[in-house]
């Protein structure tokens, strides 16, 4: 087969079809907006696939971008839609970034992280026992008074102990955190290192994913990289990424499921995010058109997943 051929998705819309797929996997990563759900509303017929999946013994893992939530209330929301799911089935890119954190950068446990995010960061980092500001507190969701920086120029406002930026999803985006985020990242001697003891110096710049769009009700709208972009343009430093396609997020499904790469699949609704994670992972990939990516995308984005289904219900008709 030549490699063209072999960049050619194969298009499943036969019951024999999809039952050959069902077969073919054992361990099945499924990402979640836009596949299983857009925003708080279901996608018909994915949670019978995930039921029928997990009482046929195979293993479901969720992997998902989106850092608005932790593993905990998306739990919640499982269960609330009507899914099977366990806690420790759940890896976002909240949880990712925060274990990042405490076990690839052993963050001080005196420094703090500075957060434009929700919940989802917040909780994550208070698991994983990391100090944290910013985020939801109400000082920094207050808007400032126009042309006024008076408020930003405390020590107080500007903790000298934040020894990371983590920058994720945040419906309440303002110039407050803007500022402050950019503030810590483009201190003297912030590209320096991240020391236990001392303030000041060195701070990490993290996102927790860098989705142009995110997909809910009505969308595409802007997504966590939309909202990190003013940051990145403003400060020009280079983050460390941690959701799908890069390599921690990998390193974190590695470390704690053990998968045999040949009998695995993603299923996916964005090709730069999922299925370039599965392309990186030497993992076979199948992408749902009930999200963000179409097939027109495929060639523009030279991003070839395995399979291509219109949406992941149809794998109820499989024989
Ligand atoms: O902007 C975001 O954070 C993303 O669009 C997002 O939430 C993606 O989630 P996923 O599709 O990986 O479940
Ligand atoms: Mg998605």
């Amino acid at each position: 087969m030549s490699s063209a051929e072999q960049k050619t998705p194969q298009s499943l819309s036969s019951p024999e079809e999809y039952g050959k797929l069902l077969d073919r996997y054992d361990t099945w990563l499924f990402d979640c907006d836009g596949v299983l759900w857009s925003g708080d509303d279901l996608i018909e017929g994915s949670q019978d696939v995930i039921n029928h999946l997990r009482k046929s013994g195979k293993r479901v893992v969720y992997v998902t971008n989106n850092a608005s939530k932790s593993r905990k209330a998306i739990k919640k929301k499982f269960d609330q839609l009507g899914y099977e799911a366990k806690e420790e089935d759940i890896v976002s890119s909240s949880f990712a970034a925060a274990i990042y954190l405490r076990d690839v950068l052993k963050f001080p446990k005196d420094r703090k992280v500075y957060v434009i995010g929700m919940h989802g960061i917040e909780d994550e980092l208070d698991e994983a026992g990391i100090q944290h500001c910013g985020g939801t507190n109400p000082e920094d969701n207050q808007l400032l008074p126009p042309m006024d920086f008076s408020s930003l120029r405390t020590e107080e406002a500007m903790d000298p102990s934040v020894g990371a930026v983590m920058c994720g999803f945040d419906m309440h985006m303002n110039y407050t955190k803007l500022c402050k985020a950019y503030k810590h990242i483009t201190r003297k001697g912030a590209e320096g290192p991240v020391v236990e003891g001392e303030k000041g110096g060195g701070c990490h710049f993290i996102l927790t994913n860098d989705d142009s769009t995110f997909p809910a009700g009505g969308g595409p709208w802007p997504g966590a990289g939309s909202l990190s972009a003013p940051l990145l343009f403003a400060s020009g430093r280079k983050p460390v990424i941690v959701g799908k396609p890069n390599q921690p997020m990998l390193d974190t499904i590695k470390e704690h499921y053990h998968i045999d790469e040949k009998r695995t699949i993603f299923v996916g609704d964005r090709l730069n995010t999922d299925i370039a994670f599965a392309n990186n992972g030497n993992i076979d990939s199948l992408l749902v058109l009930t999200g963000i990516s179409t097939v027109e995308d495929i060639k523009k984005e030279e991003i070839y997943p395995t399979y291509i289904m219109d949406s992941l219900g149809q794998l109820n008709e499989a024989k």
